[in-house]
């Protein structure tokens, strides 16, 4: 049995076009290739389960963006080593494409994988996850903007090949931001419906990229909180209330196009079909937002905490209507309130899609958590999230985050078969 995940990416975007190969037999042989059709191949001995969900690696995008957002996340920055030379670098990738494109189905990272190689030499695969299927996997790759420039942009030659909007994200009113967590070479984003997956393609891409590139920093999310698709339920934030209503939705193709996807005549040509991904982890102090009451809760966020409805009324999904006054004449959806100054409405009509995780990275010294929200957005742009976050200087919510890790990377369009992710960028 397969089934359509969610409405399959226009086959004329980005790159796919411009080489003007798809005619419409390329299409057809293309359709599972579009990244987001998921399938349930088979039945297992218990009748089947999320272990058999798979989604296609390659297409017009790189899955993981518009998939509907899977349970786990195990998101990787890497540096690349001393020395490193760019046909390192392009070795990396095409090994990386090869293992993800088998993980993605459920496989070990090689045919030989954990048990199948000589006795006498450690397995290519680390083995942990051999009876369990692809729960769903994604593996999708960036590439920061440290790649492009200094030493070793020079090193790799691809100085020029930098796009103009990948640069460091700026430091933004409150940032308190921790360099060891912050920005990185390439990333690898893992999201799968069962961690153990989500760990072992990390570690098994991790121990591919020895001798290339190492670990800067990494992070582990539990419980999404967003949504991708109108048929997943919203879920919650650590701070209880519904996180991902007004996001971008996989079904939204105008959208989608005027705020995620880099068009088709971008430049450079190789980011035709991509989009940036910011990283932002931002602890939230929980212990503090408990001892808040549920009307100043409600009155931060700009929206119910039972429903996630707009203070303004209505139900979840009734747009925010800002201009409704209470009986004291202050606006329902207060001035400073999270839900105003994150809406459209206060950012020149821009919008990006939310694709975040809970965490909770053990206790402080005081005993209290360490949790959070590891906020990664999608956007065509990065200028759309420095335009909102620029906007959330006034937010109230401020009093309770605080933001320690920062990354913008390029994320290549998706690839055909026959191709690795970012071979476009090296042409
Ligand atoms: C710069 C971008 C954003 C950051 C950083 C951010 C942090 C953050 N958000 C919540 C909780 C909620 N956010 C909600 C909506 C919302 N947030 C952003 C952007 C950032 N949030 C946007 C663009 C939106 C949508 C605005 C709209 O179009 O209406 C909501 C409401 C429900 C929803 O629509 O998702 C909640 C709740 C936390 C806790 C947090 C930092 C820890
Ligand atoms: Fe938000």
């Amino acid at each position: 049995m397969s089934q359509q995940g969610t409405g399959r990416p226009s086959p004329t975007i980005g790159r796919w076009s411009r080489r003007g190969v798809l005619g419409a037999a390329g299409v057809g042989a293309l359709g599972a290739g579009a990244g987001v059709v998921a399938g349930r191949a088979g039945a297992s001995a218990d009748g089947g389960g999320a272990g058999e969900l798979t989604y296609a690696f390659r297409g017009a995008h790189q899955a993981g963006v518009v998939t509907p957002v899977q349970e786990h996340l195990h998101f990787a920055a890497y540096d690349l080593v001393e020395g490193a030379t760019r046909e390192d670098l392009i070795a990396l990738l095409q090994e990386w494409t090869a293992a993800a494109e088998r993980l993605t189905r459920g496989q070990p990272v090689t045919e030989d994988g954990a048990v199948g190689g000589p006795l006498l030499a450690p397995p290519d695969d680390t083995g942990e996850t051999l009876d369990l299927g692809a729960h769903g996997l994604t593996v999708t790759f960036g590439f920061g903007p440290s790649l492009f420039t200094g030493e070793l942009g020079r090193r790799l030659g691809l100085t020029d090949r930098r796009p103009a909007a990948l640069n460091r994200l700026p430091l933004f009113a409150f940032d308190l931001l921790e360099e060891p967590i912050s920005d990185g070479d390439l990333c690898l984003q893992v999201c799968a419906e069962d961690p153990h997956v989500a760990v072992h393609a990390i570690r098994n891409l991790t121990r591919i990229a020895f001798g290339t590139a190492m670990i800067r920093w990494s992070q582990i999310g539990f419980g999404r909180t967003a949504a991708t698709t109108r048929s997943q339920s919203t879920p919650r934030n650590l701070f209880g209330f519904k996180d991902g209503t007004a996001n971008v939705m996989s079904d939204e193709t105008e959208a989608l196009e005027r705020w995620v996807w880099v068009p088709d005549d971008a430049e450079p040509a190789w980011m035709a079909g991509g989009t940036y991904l910011v990283t932002r982890k931002i602890m939230m102090t929980i212990e503090n937002w408990d001892r808040v009451s549920l009307d100043e809760q409600q009155k931060i966020m700009g929206r119910d905490k039972k429903e996630g409805a707009p203070l303004s009324g209505g139900g979840e999904f009734t747009e925010p209507d800002f201009t409704h006054v209470g009986a004291d004449g202050e606006p329902l959806i207060p001035l400073d309130s999270h839900v105003r100054l994150s809406h459209p409405d206060a950012n020149k009509g821009q919008r990006m899609l939310r694709r975040s995780y809970n965490f909770v990275d053990g206790n402080n010294p005081l005993g209290q958590l360490s949790a959070g929200l590891f906020f990664i957005s999608f956007q065509r742009d990065p200028q759309q999230f420095i335009d909102i976050q620029n906007s959330l200087k006034a937010d109230t919510l401020n009093e309770y985050i605080r933001h320690v890790g920062s990354a913008l990377f390029a994320v290549p369009g998706g690839i055909r078969p026959g191709e690795w992710v970012g071979q476009f960028l090296f042409d």
